[in-house]
């Protein structure tokens, strides 16, 4: 595996992200509060954005709890710029706060995920 130093963890992983390559998993190491969170999902998002503009993908980033699932959504859409539930949103246990039409990028737990993987096992979104 590739290893390479905390300071180019962005830059490095954007050029591979939106790289000519279909990358069917990249394994990102990077410390606490290098953005793995909160940046990756963004540059995941402008990936697929640009690669495939007919099929209308979305962009899933599980946490390991609820509370992380909003935080993250909140920052990223005040990032973003949106409001959360709009392109932006987080799905956790009885509350689903998304957009049918307009979520592009959801936060939610990984037993969110799981629920999601029985009703849709290809994640086709
Ligand atoms: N809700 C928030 N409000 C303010 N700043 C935030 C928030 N969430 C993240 N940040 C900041 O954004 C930067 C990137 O954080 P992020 O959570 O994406 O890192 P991370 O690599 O996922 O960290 P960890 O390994 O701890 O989960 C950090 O400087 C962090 O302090």
């Amino acid at each position: 595996m590739d290893q390479f130093p905390s300071s180019s963890f962005v830059v490095r992983t954007e050029r591979s992200l939106l790289g000519k390559e279909r990358l069917q998993f990249i394994i990102l190491v990077g410390q606490t509060g290098s953005g793995k969170t909160t940046q990756i999902p963004q540059f995941v998002l402008e990936a697929v954005k640009t690669s495939d503009k007919r099929h209308r993908m979305m962009v899933a980033c599980t946490q390991p709890c609820p509370v992380a699932a909003i935080s993250a959504a909140q920052r990223v859409a005040e990032e973003m710029n949106v409001a959360v539930g709009e392109e932006v949103g987080y799905s956790i246990c009885f509350e689903d706060n998304v957009s049918r039409s307009k979520t592009v990028l959801k936060y939610l737990t990984d037993g969110m995920l799981l629920r999601e993987a029985m009703a849709d096992p290809l994640l086709d979104r």
